[in-house]
């Protein structure tokens, strides 16, 4: 981990700075995408070493700002935050990620939909968009860039673990996150367990029964 600017092939590593939140304090470390020109932010807990629990996480607005329960992000965030606070570790908190990668106005998209019937995979489908447009060069990148090479990855999600495998991170776990199911995502739920291979248990827990 460096304090001096480091240019990676894919981010440039732009400042760090401390920043309390009610999960605790952490050091924050932006990036810039090179590839994209999005900004992505490490949430680092305790020194970085290799074998850390590592959340890389997707941008979500409407689940994280909005407290939407359409899916699960706002509360795995808020889980992911505290576990690395308590364990040490980082969340890597991916900007562009939006909709899995179709942007945010393409998601709302998505929704609508859904609202007619199509699961969370078919209505990017019918959008003529990938079901999932995401790429982790970036997370690899800021990764080596805090002198991590092996991760115990906080996800339900083989993709990820796949992708950053491709590009020379080793996972050594993929450690279970599984938060925020209730009755307004239990479908999206089943189809990312069923069509999209994410590891979710067969019967998911409605821990809290979304009401309206
Ligand atoms: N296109 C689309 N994107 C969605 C939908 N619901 C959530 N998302 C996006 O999906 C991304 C999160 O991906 P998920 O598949 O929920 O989870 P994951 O990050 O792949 O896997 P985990 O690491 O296990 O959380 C965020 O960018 C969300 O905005 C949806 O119905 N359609
Ligand atoms: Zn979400």
């Amino acid at each position: 981990m460096t304090d001096t600017p480091a240019v990676r092939p894919h981010v440039s590593f732009e400042v760090e700075t401390t920043v309390p939140t009610t999960h605790g304090t952490f050091r924050m470390r932006a990036y810039r995408d090179l590839d994209t020109g999005a900004d992505h932010i490490a949430i680092v807990s305790g020194r970085p070493v290799d074998g850390a629990l590592v959340r890389v996480h997707s941008e979500c607005l409407t689940g994280e700002a909005f407290g939407s329960l359409k899916c699960e992000c706002g509360p795995q965030l808020d889980a992911a935050l505290d576990t690395i606070h308590n364990h040490g570790g980082v969340v890597i908190y991916l900007r562009g990620h939006e909709g899995r990668g179709i942007g945010l106005i393409n998601k709302l998209r998505a929704y609508k939909l859904q609202e007619e019937g199509l699961d969370t995979l078919d209505a990017n489908l019918a959008l003529g968009l990938p079901a999932d447009a995401r790429e982790y060069t970036a997370a690899a990148d800021i990764l080596r860039d805090l002198g991590i090479e092996s991760v115990r990855l906080l996800t339900n999600n083989p993709d990820k673990r796949d992708q950053l495998t491709a590009h020379g991170i080793d996972v050594a776990e993929m450690v279970p996150l599984v938060v925020g199911v209730g009755a307004f995502n239990e479908a999206y739920l089943d189809t990312k367990r069923d069509r999209m291979g994410h590891q979710l248990p067969g019967e998911l827990d409605t821990g809290f029964d979304a009401v309206g």
